[in-house]
């Protein structure tokens, strides 16, 4: 039963965290960069797919489960790295790995994390990947990656596409602070003395190696044993790049369009990468996902499970850990009801021909 003013669905959960949030954490988390083209973009392409459903198919039994990477999960949606939970609810990442375990889900922790990895490994059981950026400090970089793997995180998503911050006007308005970062405590000052504009784009331009390559993909190898993802690839040439370097996944992704604005929206970029990853890795996507159906979408793309970004963080902010129990339930409820009416019993039943998109579209009209 829904009680009344509780949200009945993820998009309700945005005004609850507005309402909950200091304006500065806020704009920070719904933010994107510049005109925020593509964060609009990122959502408003899954309303340009619409879908194509069979009849007369036993749904009495649905299931949702898959394997990511081999782990099992209830549901083809992850939970996405996002910075410093602390700013959305006291608990933090303690409560998002909860909700993660919970829901029996895979929680990909940020390295820019308020809890440390080890509090986050320490408070469940949830199945978790560790985010890394590569800092100019890599014996820092190296340090965390080895604490993550001795705690028993499972992957390392090696985010690529922040070699500078990118611009968000709001964050330049409000002055955005950057917290204590504990993971960092006696390795490395978070400290910045910027009073211009965003502390954290100052933070970033400190300690971000932007003289990253393909090739650093080599020293990350000889650092740890976990299987590595990349994170942010958004065209047919990087996707082969990385398979040829050897990552054990791809995650499709423009960082919630709060790095380059006029990217193409998330969702439109798995037609041109999935057919050149082939089934070489697995590929996972993130970017706009607030509904169901757009699992459904994602999926029928060929991705293997979503993650989700915003979302979990305005449940968090709301309404602490059952907040995000909520979010990840709502979608799955949804995305069970997809299938239901789109005569696909299990994940694997969902193909291609499920949706239609602007390309068949276009075609039609030729
Ligand atoms: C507030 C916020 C913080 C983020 N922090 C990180 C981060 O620390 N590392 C990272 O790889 N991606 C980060 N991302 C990007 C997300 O992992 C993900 O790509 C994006 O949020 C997906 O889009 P969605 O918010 O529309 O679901 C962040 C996104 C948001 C909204
Ligand atoms: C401090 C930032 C690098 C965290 C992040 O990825 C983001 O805010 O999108």
């Amino acid at each position: 039963m829904i009680m009344e003013g509780e949200p009945v669905n993820v998009k309700e959960f945005q005004e609850l965290a507005r309402q909950a949030l200091p304006k500065m954490y806020y704009d920070y988390y719904t933010g994107g960069a510049e005109d925020q083209y593509t964060l609009k973009e990122n959502v408003e392409a899954f309303h340009r797919i619409t879908l194509r459903p069979r009849v007369l198919v036993d749904v009495s039994r649905i299931d949702l489960s898959t394997t990511v990477l081999g782990y099992r999960v209830s549901a083809p949606i992850m939970i996405a790295p996002t910075a410093m939970h602390k700013l959305a609810h006291p608990e933090g990442e303690v409560a998002t790995a909860r909700a993660a375990a919970a829901c029996n889900t895979i929680m990909l922790l940020s390295f820019i994390s308020t809890c440390t990895v080890e509090e986050v490994a320490s408070s469940c059981n949830a199945i978790r990947f560790f985010q890394l950026y590569v800092y100019k400090r890599r014996d820092v970089c190296a340090q965390l990656v080895q604490r993550a793997e001795r705690k028993g995180y499972k992957g390392i998503v090696l985010t690529v596409d922040t070699p500078r911050l990118g611009r968000r006007e709001a964050d330049i308005k409000n002055k955005m602070v950057a917290p204590r970062l504990k993971n960092f405590e006696g390795l490395l000052s978070t400290e910045v003395d910027d009073d211009e504009g965003s502390k954290l784009e100052a933070f970033a331009k400190e300690t971000v190696d932007d003289a990253l390559s393909w090739r650093d993909l080599g020293w990350l190898r000889s650092i740890t044993n976990l299987p590595i993802l990349i994170k942010w690839v958004l065209t047919r040439e990087d996707a082969i790049k990385a398979v040829e370097v050897g990552v054990d996944g791809i995650i499709v992704s423009n960082h919630g369009a709060r790095q380059l604005d006029y990217t193409p929206a998330s969702i439109s970029v798995l037609e041109e990468v999935v057919p050149a990853v082939g089934e070489k890795v697995p590929v996972l996507f993130d970017g706009g996902v607030r509904r169901g159906k757009d699992v459904f979408k994602a999926l029928a793309l060929g991705a293997q499970a979503v993650l989700v970004g915003r979302p979990v963080v305005y449940g968090l902010a709301a309404k602490g850990e059952y907040g995000i129990k909520r979010v990840i339930e709502m979608l799955k409820d949804e995305l069970e009801l997809t299938m239901a009416l789109s005569g696909c019993s299990s994940v694997k039943d969902i193909t291609r021909s499920h949706i239609r998109t602007e390309r068949e579209r276009l075609q039609s009209m030729l």
